[in-house]
């Protein structure tokens, strides 16, 4: 025996022949269904050795209405994984049309499993009256340990998905006169911008959605704190950095409705109560161009007014969102009155790659390096001023970077002229904005702008001053126009 299996072993032909053997049976059975099948065997001999328990789920009650929990419990079966491989399952187009629902048939058998036990459901069909049930299988050791919290494991999916489903509407606040009745006005909020589309560093990005997340699931626990469950945001910078365009991002994430007020049709702060008790849960509160309705010299809402509106006297589930393009009052700014502070930028040279690679499709050109050479000498364009350029200008990504180029030298050009005349302008307030973020109090760094007028002199040393001249006169044109 021991010779011959030497033999066996010193012939490499017989060990080839072997493997190969191997192999085809190996392939044989991962190709048929023989391990399914196996498995399916094993997995009903197991079950003869529980005893079970069921449940029945019927879809309608005896007065023929529809049964909630059926609904709930068959959204949550259909949106389990393992419909795809139960043996028979329906497909229906989304509603996207590239997208398609997997439905479970009638009898067909889905495994579950919850806390370390699994549960088995009956898609169950009666023959005689036609009327559909869906039937729960558990095992009695696990019944008491596992049913109640399953149940509510389904219902909080179940809202999940309903909570997904749901068509985002905005809200905008009628005017005053109009609003005995009818106080809130909505469309369908079909705006495109998503997460993904918003320009921003992507860090910052990820954190705003994980803390989007986290109040999303903290209701208990803000309850437990005897605190009201809301979340406000004040996104300042100057204008066209994407801060309404974020907003639109926000309620899509969240599939929030958006009530935008519009302080100006405010008569009174008693107004601006009753408006906040129209609105429905789950939404985003917007109140635009806070700082502008601030700086006025009167208003319908005192300061005050709108403090207590932040403060949720009867706010709950609700998101606010501030948007602002100036510092404001530090009373709103302290710590809980606006939970998280978030900076929009004007254009640095990594926002603009992300840009030049949205609108132009260019992972890199031979202009990039220019492009950066204007933004290190200071170069300041929001990203709507340079998305403007690309989407105006996307049948040529050259022309449409040459033309970024020029815009963003107009632009240093014109500061330094601003700069040499000792003259202000609104662009000025977007600056010291810009380096609020070093600075903190929105002062301007008299360093970081010296050296970027240094380094454009420098740079623009072999121009004539003629040529600045221009450039600057250039750019209050097209500012003009
Ligand atoms: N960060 C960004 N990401 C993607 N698109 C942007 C971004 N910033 C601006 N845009 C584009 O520029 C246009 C204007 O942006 P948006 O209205 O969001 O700016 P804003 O900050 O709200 O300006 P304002 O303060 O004047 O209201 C939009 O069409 C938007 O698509
Ligand atoms: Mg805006």
């Amino acid at each position: 025996m021991t010779s011959q299996a030497t033999v066996l072993l010193s012939n490499p032909a017989l060990i080839l022949y072997a493997i190969a053997i191997l192999f085809t049976i190996f392939r044989f059975i991962s190709r048929t269904c023989l391990i399914h099948s196996l498995k399916k065997w094993w997995r009903s001999l197991e079950d003869k050795c529980y005893v079970y328990q069921f449940y029945k789920v019927p879809k309608f009650n005896e007065n023929m209405q529809e049964n909630q929990l059926h609904r709930q419990v068959y959204t949550y079966l259909n949106s389990l994984p393992c419909v795809e491989d139960s043996d028979f399952a329906n497909l229906f187009s989304g509603n996207k049309s590239t997208e398609i629902n997997i439905i479970l048939d009638e009898n067909q058998v889905i495994v579950d499993k919850f806390l370390g036990a699994r549960v088995y459901w009956t898609n169950e069909k009666c023959s005689k009256t036609g009327l559909q049930s869906l039937i729960l299988k558990i095992r009695k050791k696990d019944k008491r340990r596992i049913l109640v919290p399953y149940m509510q494991h389904i219902h909080t999916v179940f809202d999940e998905i309903e909570q997904k489903k749901k068509e985002v509407r905005l809200f905008v606040n009628a005017e005053t006169e109009l609003q005995r009745n009818e106080r809130w006005r909505s469309v369908p909020f079909t705006h495109p911008a998503t997460m993904e589309t918003v320009v921003m560093d992507a860090d910052l990005k990820t954190k705003i959605k994980s803390d989007m997340e986290t109040f999303l699931k903290s209701k208990q626990y803000y309850h437990r704190l005897g605190r009201v469950w809301k979340r406000s945001y004040l996104l300042y910078g100057p204008s066209g950095t994407g801060k309404s365009t974020f907003i639109a991002a926000m309620a899509k994430f969240l599939s929030y409705d958006i009530y935008e007020i519009d302080l100006n049709k405010i008569a009174n702060y008693s107004n601006l109560k009753n408006l906040l008790l129209q609105t429905s849960n789950n939404s985003l509160i917007v109140i635009e161009d806070l700082d502008q309705y601030l700086g006025k010299t009167s208003t319908a809402v005192s300061l005050s007014g709108i403090l207590n509106f932040m403060d949720g006297i009867s706010s709950e589930e609700r998101i606010m969102v501030f948007t602002s393009k100036e510092n404001i009052d530090q009373n709103i700014l302290r710590p809980g009155r606006i939970d998280v502070h978030i900076h929009f930028p004007l254009c640095d040279f990594s926002a603009f790659k992300t840009l030049a690679s949205s609108h132009l499709g260019l992972k890199d050109h031979k202009l990039f390096p220019q492009v950066e050479e204007n933004f290190q000498i200071g170069a300041s364009l929001s990203p709507a001023e340079i998305g403007e350029i690309m989407i105006s200008n996307r049948s040529s990504p050259t022309r449409a970077l040459k033309t970024v180029i020029s815009a963003l030298q107009s632009n240093v050009a014109s500061r330094v002229t601003r700069k040499l005349s000792g003259s202000g302008s609104g662009r000025e307030m977007e600056e010291s904005y810009e380096s609020g973020k070093e600075s903190q109090n929105g002062s301007v760094q008299p360093m970081k702008e010296l050296k970027n007028l240094y380094g454009f002199l420098r740079k623009s040393g072999r121009k004539s001053s003629m040529d600045l001249l221009d450039a600057g006169e250039r750019d209050n044109s097209n500012h003009g126009s």
